[in-house]
């Protein structure tokens, strides 16, 4: 008994320590952001706290039960906060505020001139290394690094993301989607759930396509087992790369060392995917230096490029300095699949439910997709492409309002930085973020204009007219922040284009999409209930439905070809 009590008082010794510590650090940061002159806003927790990240979810939900917590009120601790605020706080409080919490102080952005600055000077605005080190699984990568050493990692892997890679993207695409519409064409309704499952498997399959040359089939893929290993390489890349899964990476490290027997079973099938896609990386990029050794032609997958551009690095005189290490090629092929994959795949799951929803969209994209796309010219890429303008609309106007990432955190590091935010210079001190809110760029009128909050895909048509030689109307890199901007823009944009465009033409030439209805329900009502469940998202690592199981759509052959 005395030493249950004994036990008790040190942990309320250490939570008040702990509660008096954060007080502390929340008193001097608001101290710190007072300075600055703009609104802050004042939070005990924020998405910096790993535990709130993982715990939040179940502790609001606990509060919200007894009246607690306001479950409408926008919740500034999650980090995808914005993507209900859309441009609500800015218009209140302005171009800029500070999220000022126990943690780093988070000052966000909306004023696109201050977002291009930030865009631009990449050396100055840094990647914040506590955050971006959780992508360092495999190695350092393009992703994660700052500096010197950014300009190394983007100049060996940029000609991976060449056209000819591209065209493999295309075909890969085509095949992956042809197998998911037979599947979707048997069935009675394929729920949001589904749906999503069903696009992140094209976008893997054409990942390990395009990316490393092998081939999956739609339908039994990730089962085949390679000899030698326990799963498939698309299995273990698609564990590792799982959401949850990057949180728990490093505890899965640590893990390692203890015996089998002591690590949870979920724990240790991600042990065993983090080894083996170790193993399939270094085997892979093995082959292909044996490949360029023997004198085979390159190909034009990713891995093929990057090996044999960093094996040319090596050549060069400052070579030994410039070339990746091993580790750092692993790290790039692999953030080359975690960025490139539930990316293009959230695109395609909200688009297509948005085709259902609005008809109209649907017919306006299909008229461009018959008159580009005949039987014999659906495998000519660069040919059809650049005609897909309606298409490529479709996604921008899909990414503005499903963005990827909510906001993008730049950080001044140790020392203070100048910033001009809505023409005023601020002195933004050491060790702040300063982060750009994507769905309040998104969503501003001053940009977009009165009808902003409506998903129209033509705004993005420079000359509307005949389908199929209409123009894009390339937007402001500030703008619209889709694929981030400036010299850190996404190397993939054109990859995920590709696919997207591809998925969506042959979808479209194939079939008629509509809101699956429940017996008895009117037209009308399964669409709003469709669109509802649509927009009901929450980004909790990535953009996710809320409530997957109770919407989807029919997919119908056409008959009208
Ligand atoms: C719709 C699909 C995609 C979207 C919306 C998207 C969006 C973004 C965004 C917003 C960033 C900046 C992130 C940051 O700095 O924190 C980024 C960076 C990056 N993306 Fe993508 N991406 C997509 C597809 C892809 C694909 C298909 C690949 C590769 C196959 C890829 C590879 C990368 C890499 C390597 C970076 C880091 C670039 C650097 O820091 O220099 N992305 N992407």
């Amino acid at each position: 008994m005395l030493f249950f009590l004994e036990l008790c008082y040190t942990l309320a010794a250490i939570a008040a320590l702990v509660f008096a510590n954060r007080l502390y650090a929340l008193y001097r940061n608001y101290l710190s952001a007072r300075s600055l002159n703009i609104p802050i806003i004042i939070r005990l927790e924020s998405w910096q706290d790993p535990a709130w990240m993982l715990l939040g979810p179940k502790i609001r939900s606990l509060l919200s039960v007894i009246g607690l917590w306001d479950r409408n009120a926008i919740d500034y601790t999650t980090i995808g906060w914005s993507q209900l605020d859309r441009f609500a706080s800015h218009a209140k409080h302005g171009p800029a505020f500070a999220l000022v919490t126990p943690f780093k102080t988070n000052i966000m952005v909306s004023d696109v001139d201050a977002a291009r600055e930030l865009f631009k000077n990449w050396r100055v605005w840094i990647k914040n290394q506590d955050l971006y080190s959780m992508f360092n699984t495999y190695g350092k990568n393009v992703n994660s690094v700052n500096g010197d050493d950014w300009q190394r990692h983007r100049k060996i892997t940029s000609p991976a993301f060449k056209e000819a890679n591209s065209r493999l993207v295309w075909k890969a695409t085509l095949k992956q989607v042809d197998s998911m519409v037979l599947k979707w064409l048997v069935e009675d309704e394929i729920t949001l759930r589904r749906l999503r499952g069903d696009t992140e498997k094209v976008a893997m399959h054409v990942l390990m396509s395009a990316a490393f040359g092998k081939e999956y089939d739609f339908h039994t893929g990730v089962k085949v087992v390679e000899p030698g290993h326990s799963i498939s390489f698309g299995e273990a890349m698609h564990t590792c790369i799982g959401s949850l899964s990057i949180m728990l990476t490093p505890i899965t490290f640590a893990a390692a060392k203890l015996p089998s027997i002591l690590i949870p079973a979920g724990l240790r099938r991600l042990q065993i995917a983090v080894q083996e896609v170790r193993t399939f990386l270094r085997d892979a990029v093995n082959a292909e230096r044996d490949a360029l050794r023997n004198g085979m032609a390159p190909k034009d997958n990713l891995i093929s490029t990057l090996v044999r551009a960093n094996e040319e690095e090596k050549k060069a005189e400052q070579g030994k300095r410039l070339a990746l290490t091993d580790d750092e090629l692993y790290g790039n092929l692999f953030i080359f699949n975690m960025a490139g994959h539930e990316t293009t795949s959230a695109s395609l799951s909200y688009a297509i439910p948005l085709l259902a929803i609005y008809p109209d969209i649907q017919k306006w994209v299909r008229a461009e997709v018959d008159a580009v796309l005949t039987e014999s010219s659906t495998n000519y890429y660069s040919e059809i492409f650049p005609r897909l303008v309606r298409t490529l609309a479709l996604m921008y106007e899909t990414q503005r309002f499903f963005s990827a990432i909510p906001m993008q955190p730049k950080y001044t590091s140790n020392r203070s930085q100048v910033l001009k935010i809505n023409g005023t210079d601020m002195v933004i001190p050491p060790h702040t973020f300063v982060s750009i809110n994507y769905n309040a760029v998104h969503f501003d009128p001053a940009i977009w204009g009165s009808d902003v909050d409506e998903f129209r895909p033509s705004r993005w048509i420079k000359n509307a007219g005949e389908p199929g030689n209409e123009l894009f109307a390339t937007p402001d890199g500030a703008e619209f922040v889709g694929w981030s901007s400036g010299p850190r823009q996404c190397p993939g944009k054109r990859f995920s284009q590709v696919e997207f465009m591809a998925a969506i033409a042959r979808l479209l030439r194939e079939c008629d999409l509509r809101p699956a209805r429940v017996k008895g329900e009117s037209m009308m009502h399964a669409t709003e209930r469709l669109r509802f469940k649509t927009f009901d998202v929450e980004h909790f690592i990535s953009l996710q439905y809320k409530d997957p199981d109770s919407a989807g759509i029919v997919c119908t052959k056409r008959t009208n070809l």
